[in-house]
């Protein structure tokens, strides 16, 4: 499977997750069309990660189904890679003991992917790290490392998680323009207002696992449950 083949409708219809007595996300319905950059925005708790563990199959919904390309799909983690589905984690978690070039072959779908790792590097920018280990590397490098390693399978679906986190103006520029060129779907749960407000075309907001909206860039700034949601944390 490449990027070449159809892109893949996801979509998530009425689910709710519940942790005892606490509902992480409260029917949540949501169609991420192909080749859309969807955004995931909440306060914190809002439940965006947990949404993120359904879609991989971390996390099973209390109630509530999903589809892919319009079938009843059940996620599972070890399956994701072969669907074309790629995930980056807050933070970066790259194993200590490999470089690299080894780091972002774990994320290829063939073996030996040697060629199509050095790609992906240099599509972030950190080829010329390729033989170093990850733990001694700045952290702006680090994120791009995870970056290209989601991209090295040529997902059709790229899910990221905080990519914006801890990385400076400039770096969040870099990111913003490597996520609108990816050419292909993109779920983006972020903090950062400016790289969401930016890049997507559909914006989810989540608020103690309710969505409170969802529509364009424009709609959301504009939409006074959204600010009572965010000042409502701030106070
Ligand atoms: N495995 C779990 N067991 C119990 N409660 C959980 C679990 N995972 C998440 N929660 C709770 O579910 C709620 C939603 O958490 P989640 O991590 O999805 O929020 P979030 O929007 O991603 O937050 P943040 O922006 O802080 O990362 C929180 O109250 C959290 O404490």
């Amino acid at each position: 499977m490449s990027t070449e083949s159809p892109l893949k409708e996801l979509a998530l219809h009425d689910i709710t997750v519940r942790f005892g007595g606490l509902t992480a996300l409260d029917n949540v319905s949501l169609r991420v069309a192909p080749g859309r950059i969807v955004g995931v925005i909440g306060p914190n708790g809002a439940g965006k990660t947990t949404l993120f563990n359904i879609i991989c199959g971390f996390v099973q919904p209390t109630s509530g189904s999903l589809t892919l390309d319009g079938q009843p799909w059940r996620p599972r983690p070890h399956h994701l890679n072969r669907l074309g589905i790629a995930r980056t984690l807050q933070g970066v978690g790259q194993f200590a003991g490999m470089t690299v070039l080894e780091n972002v072959m774990v994320g290829a779908r063939r073996r030996r992917a040697e060629a199509e790792a050095m790609a992906a590097l240099e599509r972030c920018g950190v080829a010329r790290y390729a033989a170093a280990h990850p733990g001694a590397l700045p952290y702006a490098i680090r994120k791009r490392i995870e970056l290209a390693r989601a991209l090295v399978a040529k997902p059709q679906i790229l899910m990221l998680d905080e990519p914006a986190g801890g990385l400076d103006a400039d770096e969040i520029g870099w990111l913003g323009t490597l996520i609108k060129e990816t050419g292909t779907t993109v779920l983006l749960v972020e903090h950062h207002m400016d790289l969401v407000m930016s890049v997507c075309d559909e914006i989810l907001v989540l608020d103690f696992g309710k969505p409170i909206a969802l529509g364009s860039p424009a709609e959301i700034s504009e939409n006074p449950k959204v600010t009572e949601a965010y000042l409502g944390t701030a106070a």
